[in-house]
């Protein structure tokens, strides 16, 4: 349970850069912040989400990578959709695929600019202290980045609170502001903090799980072939997807979910003298102790890939999300318990519209690129799947192609 295992506060500090927040904290405060956090994602936010999906990708089918034959760097095309919906179905900020959108007056960066930085970077901070940031171009950019970031988002709370006709917004920065009106005690800090959090909780993860969804398909073609069937076989012709209830796009995201979990591992510690009972792989059962202050971590890699729980874990196979009874309490890619990911709803609606819309209407394939025409498959699949460690776990590089079907 949570008041067994809590977090380790500390490790989460990186993220408290714009203030504290419901990532970074721990019981009464946690508590606080989650009230306030959850309602902000609510089922009028569904609706909002999948509309903003809808046309962003529409968008994208119109004026960027997927024309005709068109190719394409996966890693960065998903990394756009993810911050793009976020800003407009998290945010009610609209952002464009045309680099045209211009560095308002008062900033030095676009919001688009200043939130990829300080995603990709913001770990530099805390290793460079505060009075070192001006010595390097490198960090003076991420130093910028994070300042104009802060103005930005002070901005979004401002302009929200100060509009002369208050607009019915359905997206949780209104949610969260009209929620935390109600709470004196809630400042423009922690509003900040936890804003913060949910771009950076939301983007990367999101992003990265897109671009592997994507190598699988493009690697697996009978498993594309499969949803492309199924997809084919619920919408109708020619048209958008009208609801989320696409179940076998859903199984595509949660095996890439199991394969290629965005957070590997989550960091707890125990509060007491305890005890975990532990089977081994032959059934046998003993009884570990952990003493207080034991850090204890969730190996969800492990977990995703313990055969005990999943048939041929090394094999992408969506159908097995098919199952009434696959293993729930095996899949912690959105943790699990009370603290858990308050955003998977928000990722399943994107993920579903994002996918639906492309398999329907283009054929995704792993780029053909000369020096890599002699690989065999599995050299193929190590390449394409290759990874790094990062604040989630990053492809290193996807270059697809998009042929209209
Ligand atoms: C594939 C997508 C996602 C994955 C795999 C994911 C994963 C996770 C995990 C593992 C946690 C627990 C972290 C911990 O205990 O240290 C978490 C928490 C959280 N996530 Fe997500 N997330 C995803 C998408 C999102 C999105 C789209 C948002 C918001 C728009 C979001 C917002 C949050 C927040 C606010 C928390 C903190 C909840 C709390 O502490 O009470 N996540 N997520």
């Amino acid at each position: 349970g949570r008041a067994r295992f809590p977090k380790p506060v500390m490790v989460y500090k990186l993220l408290s850069f714009f203030g504290d927040n419901i990532v970074a904290s721990e019981g009464e405060e946690w508590k606080r912040y989650r009230k306030i956090a959850a309602p902000a994602f609510n089922d009028k936010n569904g609706k909002l989400i999948w509309n903003e999906t809808i046309r962003i990708v529409g968008d994208l089918f119109e004026n960027v990578c997927c024309k005709y034959n068109s190719s394409c760097k996966s890693d960065f095309m998903s990394l756009q959709i993810a911050l793009f919906v976020l800003g407009a179905a998290a945010f009610g900020r609209r952002m464009s695929w045309k680099d045209d959108e211009g560095i308002p007056p008062n900033h030095k960066m676009t919001f688009k600019s200043a939130i990829l930085e300080v995603s990709t970077n913001c770990f530099i901070k805390l290793i460079v202290p505060e009075w070192a940031m001006g010595i390097t171009a490198f960090t003076r950019k991420v130093r910028l980045a994070s300042e104009e970031l802060d103005r930005y988002m002070l901005e979004m709370i401002w302009s929200r609170r100060n509009a002369e006709k208050k607009e019915e917004k359905d997206d949780p920065l209104s949610n969260l502001l009209e929620a935390s009106s109600d709470d004196s005690s809630f400042t423009d800090r922690d509003l900040t903090g936890n804003i913060f959090i949910f771009l950076i909780a939301g983007h990367e993860t999101t992003a990265h799980t897109f671009c592997f969804a994507f190598a699988l398909l493009a690697l697996y073609l009978d498993q594309q072939e499969t949803l492309f069937q199924h997809i084919n076989s619920v919408l109708p012709e020619g048209g958008l997807p009208v609801s989320c209830e696409l179940r076998g796009t859903s199984w595509v995201l949660y095996e890439t979910l199991r394969m290629f979990p965005p957070v590997t591992a989550i960091p707890k510690y125990s509060a007491e003298d305890t005890t975990l009972t532990i089977s081994s792989a032959t059934g046998g059962k003993r009884i570990l102790p952990v003493p207080r202050g034991s850090y204890v971590s969730l190996n969800v890699v492990g977990l995703h890939y313990s055969p005990r729980y999943w048939k041929d874990p090394d094999e992408f196979r969506p159908a097995r999300f098919l199952e009434s009874d696959w293993p729930r309490d095996a899949f912690i890619s959105f943790s699990a318990g009370p603290q858990d990911c308050i955003g998977r709803k928000f990722f399943e609606t994107e993920g579903i519209a994002v996918f639906t819309m492309i398999v329907s209407k283009y054929e995704i394939r792993i780029k053909e690129e000369p020096q890599f025409a002699r690989e065999t498959f599995e050299e193929r699949k190590a390449r394409v799947l290759a990874l790094r460690p990062g604040i989630t776990m990053t492809p290193l590089r996807v270059p697809l192609a998009f042929k209209r079907r």
